[in-house]
C-alpha cells in the first residue's frame, strides 16, 4: 500500500517531529546555524506525477552533501564513467564524511566514494565548462531540469558562509592536488562547489528528484529519459552503500531506501519504481543526518513497506 493522503503524512510528521528535540542543527557552517531545530516537511511523488506534502513544505533548504549525487550524475555524462573512477572510487568508508584519514592510506591517493567531501570535490572537477562560472550555470540547469523548476537557484549567504569557513575541504582540495586528483585552482573549485552545496529547493522538489532516480531516470511528468539508466543505477547505488554516511548500514537495515542527506536536514530518497521522497528537519545527530528525518523514514518505510530488501 502506497500513502495517497497528506492527512496521513501530517500524522507521521506530528509523532517523527518529537525527535528533532534530541539533536542539534549544523553550527560549523555559520549560516546554517539559524535554522529552526523543530521544522520537519515531507513530500512523496509518485511516476504518475502525483505528489502529497506535509509539514514546513514551504520552507527552501540547501542541498549541502545530497547535491553530491547530481554532481555525480553531470559528471557520469560529461566524462563517462571509467574516467570518472580514474580520480574517484566505489566503497564505503565507515568515516565521517568530512574525514582526511583515509586519503593518505589508500593507494593510490584517491577519494573512496563520491559521497564524502573529498569525492564529491573531486567530482565536481570533472564537471565541464570552459569557466567555473559555466560549470555552476550547467550543474543548476541540470538540477532545474531533473526538478521541473525553472526558478531552482542558490544561497549567496550561505554560499558564502561556507566558502569563508571551509578550511577542513580546502585541505582536502589541497592534498588532492598535491596528489594529482585534482589539477584545477584551489580557491575557484571551493567557488564551485560551495554554490553547489547551497543550490536550494523546497521537499517537493526534491521528492521529484528521487523519482527521477526511482524510475531510472526518467521524468514523471513528462516520461522523457533525463538521464541514462546507468548513471541512475550508480546514483542509487552509491545512495545505497554511502549516501547517509557512516550510517549507511544502519539505515540500510532500518529503513531500507537508497537515499542521501545533507548537513541542512534534507533527505532525499529514491524507492525503485515506485516514488521519490524530500524530507528536511535540519536537527541533526551525531553523525549529521537528520534525527526526525530519519525516523519519518522508518515509519514510513514501515507503513508502507518501502525496504528494497
Ligand atoms: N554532509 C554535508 O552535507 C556536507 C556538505 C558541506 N557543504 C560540506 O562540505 O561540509
Amino acid at each position: 500500500m502506497l500513502c495517497r493522503s497528506n492527512d496521513e503524512l501530517e500524522l507521521l510528521i506530528s509523532q517523527a517531529r518529537a525527535f528533532a528535540g534530541q539533536g542539534e542543527v549544523a553550527q560549523y557552517i555559520p549560516a546554517l546555524a539559524v535554522a529552526h531545530k523543530h521544522e520537519l516537511s515531507v513530500a512523496l511523488y509518485y511516476p504518475d506525477g502525483k505528489g502529497f506534502m506535509a509539514g514546513d513544505t514551504e520552507e527552501n533548504f540547501t542541498l549541502q552533501s545530497i547535491s553530491k549525487v547530481l554532481s555525480l550524475a553531470l559528471a557520469l555524462i560529461d566524462q563517462g564513467e571509467e574516467c570518472v573512477f580514474t580520480r574517484v572510487g566505489k566503497e564505503p568508508t565507515g568515516d565521517p564524511f568530512n574525514s582526511i584519514a583515509k586519503l593518505e592510506t589508500n593507494k593510490p591517493s584517491k577519494p573512496l566514494n563520491p559521497m564524502i567531501n573529498a569525492g564529491a570535490l573531486a567530482v565536481t572537477h570533472m564537471i565541464k565548462g570552459n569557466t567555473a562560472g559555466e560549470r555552476f550555470e550547467r550543474l543548476l540547469d541540470f538540477i532545474r531540469c531533473l526538478t521541473g523548476n525553472e526558478t531552482i537557484t542558490y544561497n549567496k549567504e550561505i554560499a558564502k558562509s561556507e566558502f569563508e569557513t571551509a578550511h577542513l575541504n580546502r585541505a582536502l582540495v589541497y592534498f588532492m592536488k598535491e596528489h594529482g586528483v585534482i589539477d584545477e585552482d584551489v580557491e575557484e573549485l571551493m567557488d564551485l562547489y560551495t554554490k553547489q552545496c547551497a543550490i536550494e529547493m523546497n521537499c517537493i522538489d526534491l521528492a521529484r528528484v528521487g523519482c527521477v532516480l526511482a524510475m531510472d531516470g526518467c521524468d514523471p511528468d513528462t516520461g522523457k529519459q533525463l538521464l541514462p539508466i546507468d548513471v541512475a543505477r550508480i546514483c542509487k547505488t552509491f545512495m545505497v552503500t554511502c549516501g547517509m554516511y557512516n550510517a549507511s548500514g544502519e539505515f540500510a537495515i532500518n529503513v531500507g531506501i537508497p537515499a542521501k542527506s545533507g548537513v541542512s536536514g534534507g533527505i532525499m530518497g529514491a524507492v525503485p519504481k515506485k516514488c521519490g521522497i524530500g524530507i528536511c528537519g535540519p536537527s541533526l545527530d551525531e553523525k549529521g543526518n537528520s534525527i526526525a528525518g530519519i525516523k519519518l523514514l522508518e515509519m514510513m518505510a514501515k507503513r508502507y513497506s518501502l525496504s528494497m530488501f
